[in-house]
């Protein structure tokens, strides 16, 4: 038995075997064979099991996720059934008495390192396709298993070194239990999702995938981040029992679904939920969220293998603004980079992803990726009530630029006699410090705010929301972020606009009477999330949490800060 401490990222208990989810070694060594025929032969089996596997994956992901991520696994069952690839590795293996192994790797590089060098976005997205079916393939040809995460059909609790968010994606929350990783903090992306799709979680344990092996009995306690391998009966009885109450607990907040959020003394504060696909939609109306604080929309153009078109965006749009009724739905636009990746745009390698190009710095520039965004939805505008925000805005120009091209859609659009709705406020993200710290220009020019705490405490504190090396920097209840995410409060209001959250912090026990006392206005988190904030915030007297602001802000550390908050709140 042993215990290892990590960061609690999804609530809940599981307790599984444990399947370890690691990149097999696919190495081989190169060799001459006696029977050609038998090893093409070899190679069409293990083309037919791969064929079989990405079937499955197919339909798996087709149920859970949609058509359009299905789509990928349709490109890679393209390529393993183009002559134009298999016939040049069978020739090899008869010209050259070679392996299969060798001549689909020799085959394969070829290929890839001819389209990857092609001018043509196209071309460059088979590379990464062929690339990915030559691995399926070629842990077929060398007998060792190659971990699929939609294809798993028994309770397991998954262990890696860290779950990409397509990885988290495929998960299939009837037999995947839990997940424990060795990198990773609770806002790395793996763990917000692991919260959206309700599945256990803790991360960043820096070595559970040293210490776990395959088919250990493991305890994942999402709630208080431990992680048990090979747990003692006494230890399996206790979990069970904290994964009822846990279930009870869940029951006791279900009652407050229906009720508005209200503080002690009655007054309404909003609490909405963070989605990241429309099928989320429903997990949000189930813990009573009040609207869609941030849509991640990333998620649509990732575990693709090209671009979304508008149609495909509009359609998704409009799903969940129709779904979520008059209720608000703040959509931000594309947020890629930093952790999350898009194989088909080819981008070059960063030193500092965080700090390099993403998110509106990448629109701004690929306008056309932006515009058929903008279009997408200012066309879905006029089935709910939408809110727009630009993410990862660094200075005003941005913001105006943004803005603009968001107007000149618009006036294309009513040119061409398509509605669109006339009543969309359009934000921003505050997540690097210059725009917390310059908020009162900017309150002049948005809508609103929306404080992104995940970034914007990693900006300021210098400190990789990734790296469980430097999360004790990563400090939400530091004096400097509440002095930042005040500014921008008074900013907002001092300008009549509203100040929201979609960060993490906004979910968090401590944070959330703080947030309270400080006056922000909205509360965006995990749809999970959500009740225990109502029943929290029902007990909480906003006039008094307000009359201790002064004293929080001129605080000296992060420890200062919680044992004050817990004292008060008691
Ligand atoms: C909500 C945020 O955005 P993301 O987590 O998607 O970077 C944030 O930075 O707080
Ligand atoms: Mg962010």
């Amino acid at each position: 038995m042993s215990n290892i401490q990590g960061i609690a990222a999804s609530s809940g208990i599981a307790i599984a075997k444990v399947y370890p989810l690691e990149a097999p070694d696919l190495s081989y060594n190169k060799s001459k064979i006696d029977n050609p025929t038998d090893e093409v032969t070899r190679l069409h089996e293990a083309l037919d099991v791969s064929k079989g596997e990405l079937e499955k994956i197919k339909a798996h992901t087709k149920k859970t996720l949609g058509d359009e991520h299905a789509e990928i696994f349709s490109a890679h069952l393209l390529v393993l059934s183009d002559p134009e690839l298999i016939q040049p590795i069978e020739d090899k293996i008869k010209s050259e008495n070679v392996n299969a192994e060798a001549a689909l790797d020799e085959t394969a590089n070829m290929f890839i390192d001819m389209f990857k060098n092609m001018d043509n976005e196209y071309m460059r997205e088979r590379a990464a396709d062929i690339q990915d079916v030559t691995k399926r393939v070629m842990a077929h040809l060398l007998g060792v298993t190659f971990p699929d995460p939609a294809l798993i059909n028994e309770e397991v609790v998954i262990v890696a070194d860290d779950l990409t968010p397509s990885d988290t994606a495929q998960l299939n929350k009837q037999y995947v239990k839990g997940f424990t990783t060795d990198i990773g903090g609770r806002t790395s992306h793996s763990a917000i999702m692991a919260r959206s799709l309700e599945i256990p979680a803790v991360v960043g344990t820096k070595e559970i995938t040293k210490t776990a092996k395959k088919n250990d009995m493991i305890i994942v306690d999402g709630i208080d981040g431990d992680v048990i391998i090979n747990p003692t009966e006494e230890q399996i009885a206790s979990y069970k029992e904290k994964m009822e109450n846990f279930e009870k607990q869940k029951q006791e907040w279900a009652k407050l679904k229906d009720e508005p959020t209200k503080t002690a003394e009655g007054e309404h504060v909003e609490l909405v939920a963070n989605i990241g696909t429309p099928d989320d939609v429903e997990g949000v109306l189930n813990n009573g969220g009040e609207g869609v604080g941030l849509y991640r929309t990333e998620f649509l153009y990732m575990g693709k293998s090209q671009l979304p078109t508008e149609e495909e965006q509009f359609e998704a749009y409009k799903s969940v603004l129709e779904q979520m009724g008059d209720k608000p739905v703040v959509v931000r636009t594309l947020d890629i980079g930093g952790d999350k990746e898009l194989d088909y745009l080819d981008l070059p390698h960063e030193m500092n992803p965080f700090l390099g190009y993403r998110a509106i710095r990448l629109c701004l520039e690929r306008d056309d990726i932006f515009r058929t965004q903008l279009r997408a939805l200012l066309r879905a505008s006029v089935y709910g009530n939408l809110k727009i925000m630009f993410p990862m805005i660094a200075t005003l120009e941005e913001f105006r630029e943004a803005k603009n091209m968001l107007e000149e859609e618009k006036v294309k659009l009513a040119e061409a006699g398509t509605d669109v709705s006339d009543e969309i406020e359009v934000g921003m993200m505050v997540e690097i410090p210059a725009t917390a710290v310059l908020a009162r220009q900017f309150a002049k020019e948005v809508d609103f705010f929306s404080i992104g705490t995940n970034d914007l405490i990693q900006y300021t504190m210098a400190a990789d929301r990734m790296n469980e090396r430097v999360s004790y920097l990563y400090q939400p209840y530091n004096p400097a972020i509440l002095n930042l995410i005040n500014n921008v409060i008074e900013a907002a209001h001092a300008e009549g606009k509203w100040a929201g959250m979609c960060g993490e912090m906004a979910g968090d026990e401590i944070a959330i009477p703080i947030l309270l006392g400080l006056g922000l206005d909205e509360f965006s988190m995990s749809a999970t999330s959500i009740l225990p904030a109502r029943t929290q915030i029902k007990d909480l007297s906003k006039k008094e949490l307000a009359s201790f602001k002064e004293e929080i802000l001129s605080m000296g550390t992060a420890d200062e800060v919680v044992a004050f908050v817990k004292e008060k709140t008691k």
